[in-house]
Formats: C-alpha cells, structure tokens, sequence
C-alpha cells in the first residue's frame, strides 16, 4: 500500500503528472484564465448590488436601478458561461492526462515479468488502472485549478471588505481564526480516512475479482455461504470507512454553519450599531460616506463567497491529496522495472531447434532451488519427454526456456547460442507453449487462434485448423470462426478449448514447441483428434513436452525423470524401464501399469 507523504502536495509526484499535461498546455492555461477571470468577475456582484441600493434604491432613481439590474444579469451570464467552459475543459484535462497514463500503465503491465503477478493479485491491479486513476483526474477537475480559484477568491473577497470597511471586515472575521483551524483538523481527520476507504475498495476488488475467477471451485465445493460471509465483512469495512469519512463532514459542515452565523451576527450587530449612532469614522481605506444599508448587505453576499470556498477547501485539498496517493500508486506500478529484460538482439531467419541445458540452477525466490544442475541436449526435431512427481520442476523447466524466468546459473542454448542473446520477443516467437490450462479471451475464435496477429489471414487459421483436425468442430458452431468465445473459453469444453490452443500453436510455425500434456480425461473421439493434433504438431519440430500419455512417453526420442528439481534418469523409454527399483520404473507402474498392461 502506497503511503500517503504527509505533504498535501508532492512537487516531484506534481511535476510527473504535469508531464502528462503537455500535450494539453493549451486546455490547462484556458482552464487556469478562466479560474482567475471567474474568481475576479465573482467580486463584481456585490459591488454591483452595494452601488444599486445606496446609489439608487435608497434614492429612488428608477432608470439607474434598472441599469444596475441589467448589469447584474451581464455579470451572472458571463459567469455562467465561464464557469460551464471551465468545468468542461477541466474535466477533460482530467480525463484526456488519465487516458494517457491508463495507456502507459497497460502497456508496462503487459511487459512485466511473470514473476511480478506471482506476488501482485490481479484486483490490485485493476484498482490501480481504474479506480486510483480517477483519483488523478479530480486533481484537475476539483483539485489544483479550483483550489487555485478558491485562494483567488479567498484574498479577492478579504481584499474588497478590508477596502470597504477595515473597522466592519476585522469585526465581521474575528471568528476566522476558528473557521482556519477547523478546516485543518478537518483536513487532516478525512485524509486518513479516504486513505482507509482507498485501502478497502482494492480489497473489496481483490476480492471480487479473485472469487469471480474462481466461481467454480466455490460453487463446486458449496462454500457460498462461507465466502458470502468473508465478502459481507469485506464489504462492511468498506462501508464503514466511508460512513467515517461521511461523519467528518456531518461535523465539519454543521460547525462551519455556526461560525457563518457568527459572522453575520457580529456584521449586522456592529455594523448597524454604527450606522444607527451615526458615528462614521472616516478612514484612507473606509468608504467616503461610511457604512450604508448597502455596505452591509454587500458584506453579506461577500461572507456567503468567502465561507463557500472556505467550506470545499479541505476537501478540494484533500481530493488533491488523493490524486497524489493515486499518482504514487500508478508510477510505483509505472516504475516497476521487473519488466522483461531485453537482452539480446539476434533474429535469425530461421532457427533449427537445438536445444541445450548447461548446468542450469533456477529459484523463483532467492536461492531457493527449484532446478538444480539441470543438463540435458535435444536435437532438432526430436522430442523430450519430462515425467517426475508433481513439484519435481517441469513447469519450471519449460518457463525458463522462453524466459517467462530468468535462470540463475548455467546456460541454456538454442542452436549452440545462449537464449540472452536473442531478441526476446523472437525467441518467444519461435518457442509455441500450449500449456494445459488454455486462456481463449472473450473475441471470436479466429482471433482467438491468430492473436489478432495482423499477419496471420484467416486462410492461414482455417488451414492450421484443417491441420490438426479441428476445423469441422469449429464449422459446427454457431458462426463458425466468427462465433464468439465468452470469457475463459467456459462456452467450450475442455477438449476444444485444448484443440483452439493448439491451432494458435500451429498457425505460428514455431521450430520448437512446448507442451503440458493435459490431464483431463476428454471423451473418446475428442481424445483422438487431440492425439492427432499433437502428432501434427510435433512433426518436424523440437518439442519439450511434460508427458501425461503413455503413447507420448513411448514414442519420445528421450526421457528425463525430474524429483525435486534433479535429473534422476535420462534415456528412452525402453532403456529406463530396464533400471530395476529406478524412479522411471515405479513412476510407470504407479500411472500406467497399475492395471498390469504390457511394456
Ligand atoms: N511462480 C512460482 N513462484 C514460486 N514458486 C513456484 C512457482 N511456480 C512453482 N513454484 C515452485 O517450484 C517448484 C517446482 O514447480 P513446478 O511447477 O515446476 O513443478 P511441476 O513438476 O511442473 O509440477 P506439476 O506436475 O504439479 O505441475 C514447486 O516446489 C513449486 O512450489
């Protein structure tokens, strides 16, 4: 959780969002014009209504008053009009400098490793590209400019009333003092509560969206009950934070009410005490003619500007201070640098498939070995199989192979050259890995296989179908290539969501492919277009597969038998059957041979 820097405004994280106003420089010195010139034309209308009743009303001049009423109607339109041209460009300010970020923000998030989403849940993610980013909006929308506005007006007003009357405006703002500390202890109690109210909607997010994902295993186990209760307390924090926030307020506006009153009580008492014993004192600064009926009605209409801007203050402060806890927030994402190094620049036109471990160590965390000392060499075109016991280090093995991880010691060669050197995003584009649990988004099935990869025609995607056997399936569907996936692929069975994968697979032409067997048992026919579609695959390319089949352990060029992230054995199958007691031995009659079936 970001921590708040206890400034209600950072210059440097200021100065960074301000970066992301440069293409808008023009919007933002509108929106600034226009504060100043409303903050200015504000301070018109009680001068204007001051002169109406002592200059005309009080001496029945009919024609002047109605001129006077005129004015007052130019003054209120012009307002209003500069008013509705500032909301909307400040609002647009906001919302144009966080399209931006929202588009910096994914594009970093899709480069990061994948070892950062190990760590980071994905609701956290999401609050951070959209609801922490429209805490930045407001700094412009509510925030900075109108703060500025409201200083503005603040001095403006103060400055008129000391002008007019500096005996009257002293009296009149002796509980000002009062009305300054409030709106501090007010400002200070809400920011640590918004910060709480922040703190619970990622949680209430995280939850969301990690039991949304997972509806199936809560349904499946019947732990509804169970879950909804972690979710009503989830939930009631979150409503309480905010009934805090919301209790500040019914404080602080009711206080701000009382001092307003004050103010005018000491302005009507002082200031009619003064007319009624007509004793006008003459000062530089006090009107040539003292107080009047419309000093003090100008007053009025002053006090109601300066205890408005007064009253938002702290929360506009406060609104600014939430778009800086959201921009530390999206910049710490925004400074991530677990991205994906890239290190290597090499391209070749083609690769052959060579593929060798050399002493290869890999942790996720720290020295905590998950493969150790791995050595092993496929040739092109051949393939490998990878059997051990759940934990033992396939997954691990082929993540570091298009370096999803990067390992810690050792090398792993592809054609004889270190995978580093290569161009990352080559490398992977050589490497297919069809993993067991298929990702399809919610798009249509031919840009589910193609990847919306501009260079990949649907001619290409109906052949690959064709290929592996799949096409007369997805033909059957409803549109077809068009039909629409629904989010995870749950409109498909297991089987064809297996079979879409491995057309995405195929429709690359990748010189070595990847693969983890699945385990979920398909039925018949469906288990046999897959078998077919792996053999299509596996033809002519370099595959590391983590092997559930018996039929694809036999037919594999080389075994090895990982446990606990050491090679064990290594050898085909016929000749690691042969090592009495080996683990290759009892890993097959546990699986496979439990039933007695032949070698
Ligand atoms: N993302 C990760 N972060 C930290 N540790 C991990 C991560 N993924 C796997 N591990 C750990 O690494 C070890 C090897 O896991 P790996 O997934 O490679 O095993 P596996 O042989 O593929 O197992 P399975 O057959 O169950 O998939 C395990 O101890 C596991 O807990």
């Amino acid at each position: 959780m970001a921590e708040v820097t206890g400034k209600a405004l950072d210059w440097k994280l200021l100065g960074r969002v301000m970066k992301y106003v440069k293409p808008y420089r023009l919007t933002f010195i509108i929106s600034a014009f226009l504060t100043v010139f409303i903050a200015a034309n504000a301070i018109v209308q009680p001068i204007l209504i001051q002169k109406t009743l002592d200059n005309y009303i009080l001496k029945s001049d009919y024609n002047g008053m109605r001129f006077m009423v005129e004015l007052m109607f130019l003054q209120l339109f012009i307002q209003t009009i500069a008013q509705y041209y500032q909301t909307y460009l400040t609002n647009s300010l906001g919302q144009s400098v966080i399209r931006d970020l929202r588009i910096d923000i994914f594009n970093h998030i899709t480069s990061l490793r994948l070892k950062y989403f190990d760590r980071t849940p994905i609701g956290m993610l999401i609050t951070r590209t959209v609801s922490d980013l429209e805490t930045i909006a407001d700094i412009f929308s509510e925030g900075l400019i109108s703060i500025m506005g409201d200083m503005l007006l603040v001095i403006a007003v103060i400055g008129i009333m000391m002008y007019q009357d500096w005996k009257l405006a002293l009296i009149t703002l002796i509980p000002m003092p009062l009305l300054l500390l409030s709106t501090y202890v007010f400002k200070e109690a809400i920011k640590s509560s918004f910060q709480e109210v922040r703190t619970q909607v990622a949680h209430l997010n995280t939850f969301l969206a990690e039991h949304i994902s997972g509806i199936s295993i809560i349904q499946n186990f019947a732990r509804e009950d169970q879950e909804m209760r972690k979710f009503v307390a989830v939930n009631k924090k979150y409503r309480d934070a905010n009934i805090r926030s919301n209790w500040y307020y019914s404080i602080f506006f009711p206080v701000v009410e009382i001092l307003f009153a004050i103010c005018i009580g000491l302005l009507v008492w002082y200031g009619c005490k003064r007319i009624l014993s007509d004793q006008q004192i003459k000062s530089f600064s006090a009107a040539e003619h003292g107080i009047t009926p419309g000093v003090i009605t100008g007053f009025i209409v002053l006090l109601n500007m300066l205890f408005r801007p007064i009253r938002q203050l702290a929360d506009k402060f406060n609104t600014l201070q939430m778009g800086m806890v959201g921009a530390d927030r999206i910049f710490k994402v925004l400074d991530t640098d677990e991205v994906a190094v890239n290190t290597g620049a090499l391209k070749p036109a083609s690769i052959l498939g060579d593929i060798e471990f050399k002493n290869v160590w890999f942790a996720y965390n720290d020295e905590n070995w998950v493969l150790k000392d791995i050595s092993f060499h496929i040739e092109p075109g051949k393939t490998l199989a990878l059997v051990g016991a759940t934990g033992a280090g396939k997954s691990s093995t082929i993540n570091i192979l298009n370096r999803f991880y990067e390992i810690g010691k050792g090398s792993v060669m592809v054609d004889g050259i270190d995978i580093r050197e290569y161009d990352v995003n080559y490398l992977r584009s050589r490497i297919a890995t069809v993993i067991q649990d298929v990702f399809l988004f919610t798009d249509t099935i031919a840009n589910n296989i193609s990847l919306n990869n501009p260079a990949i025609t649907l001619e290409q995607v109906i052949a690959a179908a064709r290929d592996v056997g799949a096409h007369d399936f997805i033909e059957r569907l409803p549109g077809g290539y068009a039909y629409n996936v629904m989010e995870r692929g749950a409109t498909l069975s297991a089987g064809q969501a297996q079979l879409i994968s491995f057309i995405r697979a195929l429709v690359y032409n990748p010189a070595i492919l990847v693969l983890d067997e699945a385990t979920s048992s398909v039925d018949t026919e469906t288990e046999i277009l897959i078998q077919n579609a792996i053999n299509k695959l596996m033809q002519g390319r370099t595959a590391i597969v983590i092997a559930h089949r018996l039929s694809t352990i036999q037919s594999a060029d080389k075994i090895i038998v990982l446990d606990h992230g050491e090679i064990k054995e290594i050898g085909t199958h016929q000749e690691l059957l042969r090592i009495e007691h080996g683990f290759y031995r009892k890993l097959y009659d546990l699986q496979f041979n439990s039933a007695g079936i032949s070698r």
